[in-house]
């Protein structure tokens, strides 16, 4: 079935989902990252970005905030356009794990495959893929140059969440050695690991990760910057990756009630991707027990119901003024 979608009708639905859902309580911000527990708690924002390059948006939607493990369907871009699809596939996997993001038991259950760049593990073994080897400045600005082309406008380090990050990432350093341990980390080890620390503090707004959802719902062409940023052919890669274990553990259950593939990370930030369609993204610091935001999902899910738009469900969408 084709699904029209006016402009008009966004707009007003963004609004209603904003007002319904900015008092929901529940939730905690991070605090295994000092930076992140200190962040205001109450912010709030949502941002639609449509292929015709517009942006509907409400609340703080332009508030910089950590990217954190969003950064990582970024990466998983860059190793896909630089090496393709197999090799990710083989060197790192597309597997859901079940388990939580920073799990070192999937690891050892999975000794063989990370899984999915999109967990702690595949990230740092994604950052290790990125090229060129061994060159860990040319590396960062691939990195970097990357993340500014999914959402249209250059990210800023944000320095002081990247210090307490490092400050405290014991569990994500045995992570990077356990899967040297492996053979399952393709560069070193300690330069993968500070690679992926720093695209995780990269600030972001609501904006952006629209925009970043958008480019993947819009096969690989950025609609604010018109620039065809990766092989329209990997969009349905990046899709399933995103679908399989974007919400970690609670994968299924977010899928099932949203019908929105979408990626979270503990800065709060949600980054939604309806092929055809549009990106969305969310943005509350509160998370719930996965790590994942809970109103930022409250709102994903208010407007994917009430557009009636799923991405099980064989619609083709159109916009309209
Ligand atoms: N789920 C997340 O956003 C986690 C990212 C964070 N940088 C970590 O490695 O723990």
């Amino acid at each position: 079935m084709k699904k029209t979608i006016s402009v008009a009708a966004l707009k007003s639905l963004v609004n209603e989902a904003y007002e319904q859902v900015k008092s929901a309580k529940g939730g905690a911000n991070a605090d295994y990252i000092p930076y992140l527990a200190n962040v205001p708690s109450d912010l709030f924002g949502i941002a639609v970005s449509l292929p015709g390059g517009e942006i509907i948006e409400a609340g703080d939607t332009r508030y910089v905030f950590g990217i954190e493990s969003i950064s990582k369907v970024h990466t998983a871009v860059l190793v896909l356009r630089q090496s393709g699809p197999e090799k990710l596939l083989e060197k790192i996997g597309a597997d859901a794990t079940g388990l939580p993001f920073n799990s070192i038991m999937a690891i050892l259950l999975e000794k063989d495959h990370p899984s999915t760049p999109l967990v702690n593990s595949g990230a740092i073994a994604a950052c290790s893929m990125v090229g060129p080897t061994a060159d860990a400045d040319a590396k960062w600005k691939a990195i970097e140059e990357n993340m500014a082309d999914l959402c249209g406008s250059p990210l800023v380090l944000l320095e002081e969440l990247y210090r307490s990050e490092t400050a405290t990432n014991f569990n994500n350093k045995s992570i990077a050695w356990l899967l040297k341990n492996y053979n399952r980390i393709y560069d070193d080890p300690d330069m993968a690991l500070d690679l992926y620390t720093r695209q995780c503090s990269m600030g972001v707004t609501a904006r952006q990760l629209a925009v970043a959802g958008c480019t993947i719902a819009n096969y690989g062409l950025n609609p604010s910057t018109g620039k065809q940023v990766f092989d329209r052919a990997l969009a349905p890669k990046i899709v399933a990756l995103i679908a399989a274990v974007g919400f970690y553990e609670h994968t299924g259950d977010w899928m099932y009630t949203s019908g929105i593939p979408a990626k979270t990370g503990v800065g709060g930030g949600v980054m939604g991707v309806l092929p055809g369609g549009f990106g969305i993204a969310a943005f509350a610091p509160p998370l719930d027990d996965a790590g994942n935001s809970v109103k930022a999902q409250q709102a994903v899910r208010y407007i994917a119901r009430h557009l009636g738009v799923n991405v099980y469900s064989g619609d083709s969408i159109e916009i309209t003024a």
